[in-house]
């Protein structure tokens, strides 16, 4: 059986309104909270048996309720442990008060804990619940106990991340571990949230999957149950026209690598056919350095709408080495009803002229193009959206696919893809040596081969994304952008032979 509740994200808001519906069914909130703090304490004696002493730092919500339950199970255990609250306990409401008058153990304010080698830190301060940024004092005891090394275990999220965009307001715990409930939330998987949970654990407290199903939202892990339905197939009667045409548009003589590891990435992808379409200066050394990939000379807007004549051509690439300007823009613009990825000088090309671009593509649904934008490219096209500094990741790249009617692939180490429908993908399956020169070229390629293919644009760039991790995976450290192109491989293939 697959678990779903692992790949789906749930938001804050929704998990809140997840905990409402749980009660409105008739299911025992305090239950919920009992079986959650119990997971937490199981956790800590599992990780840090040889701990000398359990801070459990208890907040003002259910967080914190959650926390006073681990704090007694612990204890229960025999081991020392002791509970800094912030805020009056006295004032913790239901289930949190009820948790917190079963704890029998030691309590201090929070302002009293001083770190001490030995400790092992419980951190049930704020989870889903966090609404705005911590106070100061709050701000100096998380940045004491980071700068301590302490290790810390999370309760649900560290204490300050934002469980939405997955960011520090304005900083957070340094976790080695975090315990969540039910499903991961957006928080646990964007960076540096995800890097400030440690490993991350799912506990099932038991809230039905009906509950959870009702209140997913648009946002998932990138994993291949999203996307393997539309994986292209290749049956006894392939041949290579049937298996696409990928079109690579090369830079000038001097810049031509990055359009042949597109190239090279999009055969190794599945493409049946592959051509690198090249300036006349550029034809030699092109050709010189092929030789599954084919080289034909498109110099200019007239020899491009000729070339376009041919309607086996099924995806182009357009933009790794490229050179930014002029010749781009109207390429890219020419390309309008094909499907087209738009990467590296591709996008560069339209900034301050974004809108012609919108406008030009604006008409398509489903829409054919997928742009592959890293950190400062997506700045370039998006100014507005970038500098919106009450936005996440997520919210950044789905209003960037809103606007641009574009499949964005919105690079990092936590890749969004985003869908002009709102939907969007995380991916974590990529490794920290993929960032690497030409690896964006090499992603290009990928989702090109598969768009020439017949994936759907959304699904394309996701399952690309996903092979560009594998494939990073599958070479290892030390890798260059030409391991990286010739380890790609399909993902799934029907051997109907
Ligand atoms: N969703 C569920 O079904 C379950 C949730 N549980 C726990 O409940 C938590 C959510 O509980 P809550 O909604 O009570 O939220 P929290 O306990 O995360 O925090 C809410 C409290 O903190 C205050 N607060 C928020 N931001 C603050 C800030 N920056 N400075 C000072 N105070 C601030 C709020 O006014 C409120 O009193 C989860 O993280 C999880 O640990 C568990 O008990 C198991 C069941
Ligand atoms: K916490």
């Amino acid at each position: 059986m697959k678990q779903r509740s692992f790949y789906h994200l749930i938001t804050p808001a929704a998990m809140a309104a997840v905990d409402r519906d749980a009660a409105r069914s008739g299911i025992d909130s305090l239950g919920l909270m009992q079986k959650a703090g119990q997971a937490v304490s199981a956790a800590a004696l599992r990780l840090f048996p040889d701990a000398m002493r359990m801070a459990v730092l208890c907040g003002p919500g259910n967080n914190g309720g959650d926390g006073y339950i681990a704090a007694e199970a612990l204890r229960m255990s025999g081991v020392d442990v002791q509970v800094f609250h912030l805020g009056d306990p006295a004032l913790l409401k239901s289930d949190a008060s009820s948790a917190f008058l079963a704890y029998r153990g030691k309590l201090r304010p929070l302002a009293e804990y001083v770190p001490c080698s030995g400790d092992l830190v419980i951190d049930a301060l704020f989870g889903a619940g966090l609404g705005r940024s911590l106070e100061p004092p709050v701000v100096e005891i998380i940045e004491a106990i980071n700068a301590a090394s302490v290790p810390v275990v999370a309760v649900d999220l560290p204490s300050g991340l934002d469980g939405l965009t997955g960011h520090p307001r304005p900083v957070a715990f340094q976790a080695c571990h975090t315990v969540t409930f039910m499903a991961r939330k957006p928080g646990h998987v964007l960076m540096p949230g995800r890097a400030l949970c440690g490993s991350v654990e799912v506990f099932g407290i038991g809230i039905p999957h009906r509950i959870l199903d009702a209140h997913r939202g648009e946002v998932a892990v990138n994993t291949p149950s999203v996307w393997e339905g539309s994986l292209p197939k290749l049956t006894g009667s392939a041949y290579k026209f049937t298996r696409g045409h990928l079109t690579v548009f090369s830079g000038p003589m001097s810049a031509t690598g990055a359009a042949r590891l597109s190239a090279m990435a999009g055969l190794k992808a599945g493409a049946g056919l592959v051509t690198l379409a090249a300036p006349a200066e550029a034809l030699a050394v092109n050709s010189a350095q092929t030789t599954a990939v084919m080289v034909k000379e498109v110099d200019d807007l007239s020899t491009l709408r000729d070339y376009l004549q041919d309607t086996r051509m099924s995806a182009f690439v357009l933009g790794p080495g490229f050179g930014v300007g002029e010749k781009a823009r109207a390429f890219a613009l020419a390309l309008r009803d094909r499907k087209l990825v738009l990467d590296a000088d591709g996008i560069s090309s339209f900034k301050d002229k974004s809108q012609d671009l919108f406008a030009y593509f604006a008409k398509n649904v489903p829409t054919q193009l997928v742009m592959t934008p890293h950190e400062g490219e997506f700045a370039r096209l998006f100014p507005e959206i970038a500098k919106d500094q009450t936005l996440g990741k997520v919210q950044k790249a789905q209003a960037a696919a809103k606007c641009s009617n574009a499949i964005v692939v919105y690079k990092g180490a936590d890749t969004v893809i985003a869908s002009p429908d709102g939907a969007a993908l995380i991916n974590e399956n990529a490794p920290p040596w993929l960032a690497t020169a030409g690896s964006g070229d090499v992603l290009a390629g990928i989702i090109g081969g598969l768009l020439a293919q017949g994936m759907p644009a959304f699904e394309a760039a996701a399952a690309g994304v996903y092979m560009h991790g594998e494939a990073a995976l599958r070479v290892g450290e030390g890798l260059t952008a030409e391991d990286l192109a010739a380890a790609v491989r399909p993902l799934q293939i029907e051997t109907a032979f």
